[in-house]
């Protein structure tokens, strides 16, 4: 090569160098005054939160971005409100609207989304020391602003000014022994920063003179995007130090409203790690969570119906038989996600169903005269003094068979009920009985045609008949059937018809142990498979050992028709870690004597330290017993409320009411006011079909009365 050609090509060489190390310099320039920006609006949020420190939360500042070598989080604040993570924005010209968030004209709402992601994946990570998923908030700060309490999906964005507010009102909902685990875990989770920024080309690390003074703002917002846009005045900050944000008194008065926040109970935002991952699993399908009592089913069941509304778009529903559960559980639910309950809808199944009828267009009209008078015409002419008109069975056992087993079935035809297996009904029906039996359903049918009028079985009917001429489109995302083993086949079908198959459509709650309905079907009828998708809860968090060893052992021998198909047995919790005083059984020598006793035995009762009216449950498996015990009350002057009557609001009055209004609800103190000793000394060999059946709903309705109690049980017979 001639010595003016190798010259030449030094030359370029050099020039080409020269370029690289412009395009290097231009780079780590760039990123310097993206540190710069960050650090100083960054400064900001974190003073503006530091009055939390003083309040038992523990401020991480510039941790790792989990998954990511180069990002950080801002911020990851952690105490007593639960865990945010928090990440600024020195945003101008913001709007916000319909879950999208504008700079500009630009959409920068996943840029938000990232954050997002974290929240969730952060979630997932604390679920496995039982923090419950509502707990974890990603907030996004816009620096300089104030008054802003917005939503982008799943993220907060609020000023700089509103964050301390924000955190802090959420008020104590975990303690300290709580903070510190879920801290542990974050601070795992969130690592350290400690790497410097990798530099991006091989060329030889710049030697940096000595800083003359402090970075202060430079030409490029953070993200490295328009920096006339992100420059918002009041976000420079002075050579010395950020200005404090918020004055003294506004950072008392953000405290203080912590301080005044309704206290949560412990389940509300602490699980354990089997509750937690349960109420974030994602089933292909319908499933179900069954478990005994007092394993924190209903409690899974509210914080899945919460996360399924925070993470999906469209409404939820929490649904149980019992027409006032439903109350009960809204008013949980508002303590426990005050953010997502107006979009959780909580109806009783007869409920929904007539709100279905009623926006379709559908007549039905329900008149509990009218229907008792259809049934006992249709008994006169068909059953009276028939094979079935023994004194075997009140008039009752027909009208549940008919109620539940026929029309609970929403069978129509003869056939379909010839040879019907009957689960869950011991007695066994010649084929002569079923006929008389079939007739007396269809006299029946005539006779509240013939006035006009419905049960509610075919409330049900055609609810679920009309969703399936028209499915409804994203009425709801997601349904939460609480104490679904109450439900009737049609009930589950009409459910089901909301959601299908959806993934995480239809979740079924319950325990088939306390089944105290008759007419047992199984899934596979209803159209419904949760093959694969179950699960078992397995701590007793309600009741002490004493009263659940009690309780357990009227339904030792118990066999039920489980709704997966095949007999079983109950689930039998493998912890109870909570025990207290034996359960008290008093032999009483009369129905007086037994409601004298009981007045006593409240007085009793109220009289311990934290036990008020409110906190005692009066249970008897009649109307009677009902009737009776609250006149006894009543007449002791001891306050009381009917259960049918209450919602869920704290009331300080003894409850009183059946077990089936007692279902889903729990008292420190029960007594069960109406038992017969023979009910428990009765034994199974002595007793044919009839009584059998008879008495195991009995033995299982007095179970679910005894496993109602937190801490005292007291259970009197005659
Ligand atoms: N992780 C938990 N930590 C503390 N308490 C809990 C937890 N889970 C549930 N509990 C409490 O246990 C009790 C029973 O919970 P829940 O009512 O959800 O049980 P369940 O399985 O639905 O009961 P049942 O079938 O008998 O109605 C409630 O007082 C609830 O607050």
């Amino acid at each position: 090569m001639p010595a003016g050609d190798s010259a030449a090509h030094e030359a370029s060489r050099q020039l080409a160098l020269a370029a690289a190390h412009e395009r290097a310099a231009a780079d780590a320039r760039a990123t310097a005054s993206r540190y710069g920006v960050a650090s100083a609006t960054e400064q900001r949020t974190a003073a503006a939160l530091a009055p939390l420190a003083a309040a038992g939360y523990h401020l991480l500042a510039d941790r790792q971005w989990p998954g990511s070598r180069r990002a950080q989080v801002d911020m990851v604040v952690v105490g007593p409100a639960g865990v945010f993570v928090v990440d600024t924005k020195a945003w101008a010209d913001v709007t916000i609207a319909g879950d999208r968030i504008h700079r500009g004209q630009d959409d920068v709402t996943d840029e938000l989304m990232a954050l997002a992601d974290l929240a969730y994946r952060t979630e997932g990570e604390l679920a496995e020391v039982g923090l419950a998923p509502g707990e974890v908030h990603a907030v996004a700060v816009l620096a300089g602003r104030t008054g802003v309490d917005e939503r982008v999906g799943p993220v907060q964005v609020v000023g700089d000014r509103d964050v301390l507010r924000q955190i802090a009102r959420r008020g104590a909902r975990l303690g300290p022994r709580q903070v510190d685990a879920v801290l542990a875990r974050c601070l795992e989770w969130f690592g350290q920063v400690g790497d410097p920024a990798p530099v991006s080309t091989t060329l030889p690390e710049p030697v940096l003179p000595a800083p003359r003074g402090p970075v202060l703002l430079a030409d490029d917002a953070p993200d490295g995007s328009d920096a006339s846009a992100a420059v918002v005045p009041e976000q420079r900050s002075a050579p010395d130090g950020p200005e404090p944000l918020l004055t003294d008194s506004e950072v008392h008065q953000a405290m203080l409203e912590g301080l005044m926040a309704a206290p949560v109970e412990e389940w509300m935002a602490f699980l354990h790690p089997a509750q937690a991952r349960v109420v974030r699993r994602s089933y292909n399908g319908p499933a179900r969570i069954r478990g005994a009592a007092g394993t924190g089913k209903t409690v899974v069941g509210l914080h899945r119906a919460a996360y399924l509304a925070r993470t999906r778009q469209g409404k939820v529903l929490v649904t149980t038989y019992i027409r006032t559960l439903p109350d009960v559980l809204r008013q949980q639910l508002t303590r426990l996600a005050p953010d997502v309950v107006d979009r959780v809808e909580f109806a009783g199944v007869h409920e929904t169903a007539k709100r279905i009828l009623d926006e379709r267009g559908v007549t039905h009209r329900i008149d509990g005269k009218q229907i008792a008078s259809a049934w006992t015409a249709a008994w006169g002419k068909v059953a009276g003094g028939s094979v079935i008109d023994t004194d075997r069975h009140e008039q009752d056992y027909w009208h549940e068979e008919v109620s539940y087993v026929i029309k609970g079935r929403g069978l129509t035809r003869w056939e379909q009920y010839a040879d019907l297996p009957r689960l869950g009904r011991r007695h066994r029906l010649g084929p002569h009985q079923r006929r008389v039996v079939w007739e007396l359903y269809e006299a029946y049918d005539r006779e509240l045609r013939d006035r006009g009028v419905h049960d509610f079985a075919d409330q049900i009917a055609l609810a679920e008949a009309e969703l399936r001429r028209e499915p409804p489109t994203d009425r709801y995302t997601a349904v939460v059937v609480d104490e679904a083993q109450d439900l009737t086949c049609m009930m589950i079908r009409m459910m089901h018809a909301f959601v299908g198959d959806a993934p995480d459509g239809l979740t079924l709650v319950g325990d088939g142990q306390q089944t105290i309905y008759p007419g047992g079907f199984t899934l596979a009828e209803a159209g419904v498979s949760v093959a694969g998708r179950g699960t078992v809860l397995d701590v007793n968090y309600r009741n002490t050992r004493e009263i659940l060893q009690f309780a357990s052992m009227l339904v030792r021998d118990d066999e039920f028709a489980d709704i997966e198909g095949a007999t079983a047995r109950g689930d039998r919790p493998a912890e109870v870690p909570r025990t207290g005083p034996k359960p008290v059984y008093v032999r009483c020598a009369s129905e007086a004597d037994r409601q004298r006793r009981m007045v006593l035995r409240v007085h009793e009762v109220v009289a311990e330290v934290g036990t008020n009216f409110g906190d005692v449950g009066v249970l008897s498996l009649s109307r009677r017993g009902v009737e009776a015990a609250t006149e006894a009350l009543k007449k002791a002057g001891v306050p009381v409320v009917n259960l049918e009557k209450y919602d869920g609001v704290p009331v300080n009055r003894v409850k009183v009411g059946t077990v089936k209004r007692a279902k889903g609800l729990e008292f420190k103190q029960v007594l069960v006011v109406d038992p017969y000793a023979s009910w428990l000394t009765e034994k199974v060999e002595d007793l044919d079909d009839v009584d059998r059946e008879r008495r195991d709903f009995r033995l299982r309705e007095l179970y679910v009365a005894m496993t109602r109690a937190r801490d005292g049980l007291w259970v009197a017979a005659i």
